[in-house]
């Protein structure tokens, strides 16, 4: 079988969706940090939908970038199949459609070609930036709003400017190149699930270009913008049988398919300084604050996500549209949309309730085979920006957040590292050694995770906090999983004391 590349395009099954426009037209203006799944099935999809019907569109064409080693495969994968690939959509009555995008026309794996990416940032031509390296990838501490400048990394790159090793190295030293130049700036536009990312990726900037230089922070600081954007389209992580299905269905070899459902949401604060893709034109809502709509998404979907995540490993589901079928999990996550809905700001024109209706669909659609592993991976990361921040809102305003925090107990008992049968798994996590060293003590302190622990600042001192969590972590380790989810919250207080 022929591999998937420019030439063999035209081999590809008439079932194929393939790109709408002349590739060789097409020029880069946009550099990606991150390239991984999603980045490929949601902005690069979309930059390919609107070349087809845009030639405007085709000088933003997209350099990937990846910085770390692991991502060595993916480029080199890319690479052979001259930056194409298969996305496969997968709709929800069973079929699915094979589409290639050809947005990605460069892709360059940092480590081994660092000038190679400045050189391409400081091209004129290069108007925009944009980011998924994952929340972890920020330097951020959510519960203290501070950025760990002290970071090794960090600290290389503010005095490395041919060889940075992050994506903020890059960009600042880029930005640096470019003023000196008399270059206009690029725009930084994040796309990772960070509420209030635009602002988040302009400070951490800024904190590095002050090392660099005043004259850079004040030039960073006046001209470039950093807008937010709220993205979604759940993105299950590729898998061997994506490949094989990839191949079977377009007829030509795929190293590098990505997996997708048929939902894509894009909302971008429109404030692009030097310029941008006609967005709007395919689907893309250009707002002035997208605030509402980042945490609507990330309070009832992300946070929904680790409701059914955490419980559904100990009770042994290993896919989430398995875990999300399962009523005592469902019933958990139903709960929590509920109290979450109440901290959300209005929306014209979108009903909260429909949309956890929605969000609770896609989490069942089957075809989609989103493991469990990727929505627990990291998981300390995804508590302190997603979950936390909800539990301590919810109390803040008096409100009930049994729910929130039975996914908070629920994550703490997976944090024991064994599902409720006694399997053991490993757990998957920055600061994973600290937090099951802590999960270890459960059986003589069940605070032994929230004592002393700056990701529960604001609520380790809270006894609205403490009292339901502590009652509920003992019944999830006494009776089992099951049994407290399907357990009224009224019930395990009266019958609990408190710590
Ligand atoms: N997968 C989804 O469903 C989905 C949906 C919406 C938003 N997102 C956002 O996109 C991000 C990436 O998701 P994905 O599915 O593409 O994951 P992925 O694992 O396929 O790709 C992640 C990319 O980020 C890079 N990365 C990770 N840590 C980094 C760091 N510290 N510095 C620089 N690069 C780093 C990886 O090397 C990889 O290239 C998520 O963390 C999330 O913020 C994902
Ligand atoms: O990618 P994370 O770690 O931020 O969160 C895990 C999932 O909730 C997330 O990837 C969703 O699938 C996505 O945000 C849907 O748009």
């Amino acid at each position: 079988m022929l591999r998937l590349s420019q030439d063999s395009l035209e081999r590809a099954s008439a079932a194929t969706v393939l790109p709408g426009y002349d590739r060789s037209e097409v020029t880069v203006g946009t550099v990606h940090f991150g390239v991984g799944g999603f980045h490929r099935a949601h902005q690069a999809m979309y930059l390919d939908s609107l070349m087809a019907r845009d030639p405007h569109a085709r000088v933003f064409g997209i350099c990937g970038v990846n910085l770390l080693p692991q991502d060595r495969a993916l480029v080199e994968a890319m690479n052979r199949q001259d930056c194409l690939y298969t996305v496969l959509v997968r709709h929800a009555d069973g079929s699915t459609t094979p589409r290639v995008i050809g947005s990605i026309v460069r892709h360059i794996f940092a480590p081994e070609a660092p000038e190679a990416v400045l050189s391409v940032l400081e091209d004129p031509s290069v108007r925009i930036v944009t980011l998924t390296i994952t929340e972890g990838g920020y330097f951020y501490a959510p519960a203290s709003d501070t950025f760990d400048m002290g970071a090794p990394a960090l600290l290389r790159d503010a005095a490395n400017p041919l060889a940075p090793s992050t994506a903020f190295g890059y960009i600042v030293h880029a930005l640096n190149r470019r003023r000196l130049a008399g270059v206009p700036p690029f725009t930084v536009q994040s796309c990772d699930n960070l509420h209030g990312n635009g602002d988040i990726t302009r400070r951490v900037v800024l904190e590095l270009a002050e090392r660099v230089s005043p004259q850079l922070y004040a030039w960073v600081h006046s001209e470039v913008s950093f807008p937010g954007s709220m993205v979604d389209r759940i993105t299950p992580r590729s898998t061997p049988s994506d490949r094989a299905e990839a191949s079977e269905l377009t007829g030509l070899v795929d190293d590098a398919p990505v997996s997708t459902e048929d939902f894509s949401q894009w909302v971008v604060h429109d404030d692009f300084t030097s310029g941008r893709p006609a967005w709007q034109d395919v689907g893309v809502q250009m707002v002035a604050d997208v605030a509402p709509y980042e945490r609507m998404k990330m309070r009832l979907l992300n946070v929904g996500h680790a409701s059914i995540a955490y419980a559904g490993r100990l009770l042994g589901h290993e896919f989430a549209h398995e875990a999300c079928e399962d009523p005592s999990v469902q019933g958990l996550l139903v709960s929590y949309q509920r109290e979450a809905a109440l901290t959300l700001t209005p929306i014209p024109g979108t009903d909260f309730e429909e949309y956890s209706a929605s969000v609770v669909r896609r989490f069942r659609n089957p075809q989609m085979r989103d493991s469990v592993t990727r929505l627990t991976d990291q998981s300390s990361t995804m508590l302190a920006n997603y979950t936390l921040p909800v539990v301590r809102d919810l109390l803040d305003k008096g409100l009930e957040a049994t729910a929130a925090i039975t996914i908070v107990a629920c994550w703490a008992r997976f944090m024991e590292g064994r599902d409720e049968q006694g399997r053991e798994y490993d757990v998957v996590d920055r600061r994973g050694d600290e937090l099951r060293r802590r999960a270890a003590h459960h059986d003589e302190d069940i605070f032994a995770l929230v004592r002393d622990n700056p990701l529960f600042d604001g609520l380790r001192e809270r006894d609205s906090f403490l009292d339901e969590y502590g009652s509920i972590l003992r019944a999830i380790r006494s009776e089992g999983t099951r049994e407290v989810l399907g357990t009224p919250s009224a019930q395990r207080a009266a019958s609990s004391g408190a710590p």
